[in-house]
């Protein structure tokens, strides 16, 4: 029976590379509101999960569907306005602009459908979107650093100005992709935090995560990959419990 909750259905996906199975048979059914992780050792197929939602890879077979459109068959800006944004993988920063510009250029980008360079000279002038974004680097915590240049913070700093950069465009659906990885443990704590907050404002996230600690604090559902299937998924006590996770993963590599 159909889940009136799912926001998010990956309904039968397969994805192959020549002879390899990357992705076999995946059925992903992510609820409104929930932070759903998916977890699996390296090259179980969570990138390419990941690739084949945001349309930048197309499904071998089966579709994904969000909240009643399908999404295989668009183009990543196309799904990228149907409110899905990615962070933490190549996103695209203007280095030698402030923190603060950085944050009102995807803003306006919404705003007006499209990037186009000339929105760079009338930056200042967009009064109500520059409040916006002060706004959002003060949730981030990162409204004392708004006059920096993006290319002089540190990687912590950069992840979290990143990461307002995608709220701004408030997307029904954030796909987040190793959010800690590189960073020291406090950097991590205080994403965790952050991450926490964004989650009590019902925003829908699918997180690919290494870091236990990470996935543990934060997922509602966790859906666990091997060799491109998935071999377990349910609440957190649940997939911990399963002998076949800690067969396959947690008693693996990691
Ligand atoms: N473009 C590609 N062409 C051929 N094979 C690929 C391609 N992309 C991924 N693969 C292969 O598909 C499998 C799944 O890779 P994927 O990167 O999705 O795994 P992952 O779970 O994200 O791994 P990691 O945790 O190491 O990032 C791997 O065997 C990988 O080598």
């Amino acid at each position: 029976m159909t889940n009136p909750n799912v926001v998010l259905h990956v309904a039968d996906v397969h994805k192959r590379f020549g002879g390899l199975h990357a992705l076999a048979d995946i059925d992903l059914q992510v609820e409104e509101g929930q932070t759903h992780a998916i977890i699996g050792p390296n090259g179980a197929g969570k990138s390419t999960l990941l690739n084949v939602i945001i349309g930048k890879l197309a499904p071998t077979s089966g579709q994904v569907v969000f909240d009643g459109t399908i999404l295989t068959g668009r183009k990543p800006y196309q799904i990228n306005q149907l409110g899905i944004a990615r962070v933490f993988q190549t996103p695209e920063i203007f280095a030698d602009l402030s923190v603060l510009h950085n944050v009102m250029i995807p803003a306006l980008a919404k705003r007006d459908g499209a990037f186009r360079l000339n929105m760079l000279r009338g930056l200042d002038s967009e009064t109500g979107i520059l409040r916006e974004s002060e706004d959002m680097l003060e949730d981030v915590g990162m409204f004392a650093s708004r006059e920096m240049a993006a290319g002089s913070l540190s990687r912590g700093d950069k992840r979290r100005m990143e990461l307002a950069m995608c709220l701004i465009q408030h997307p029904r659906l954030l796909l987040l992709d190793e959010p800690t990885a590189g960073m020291s443990r406090h950097d991590t704590n205080t994403t965790i935090e952050l991450l926490k907050k964004i989650k009590s404002r019902g925003m829908t996230k699918v997180i690919i995560e290494h870091d236990m600690h990470v996935v543990f604090s934060l997922a509602d559902k966790i859906s666990v990959l091997a060799q491109g299937r998935i071999i377990a998924d349910g609440t957190p006590d649940q997939v911990r419990g399963n002998p076949k996770v800690q067969e396959a993963y947690l008693g693996g590599t990691h």
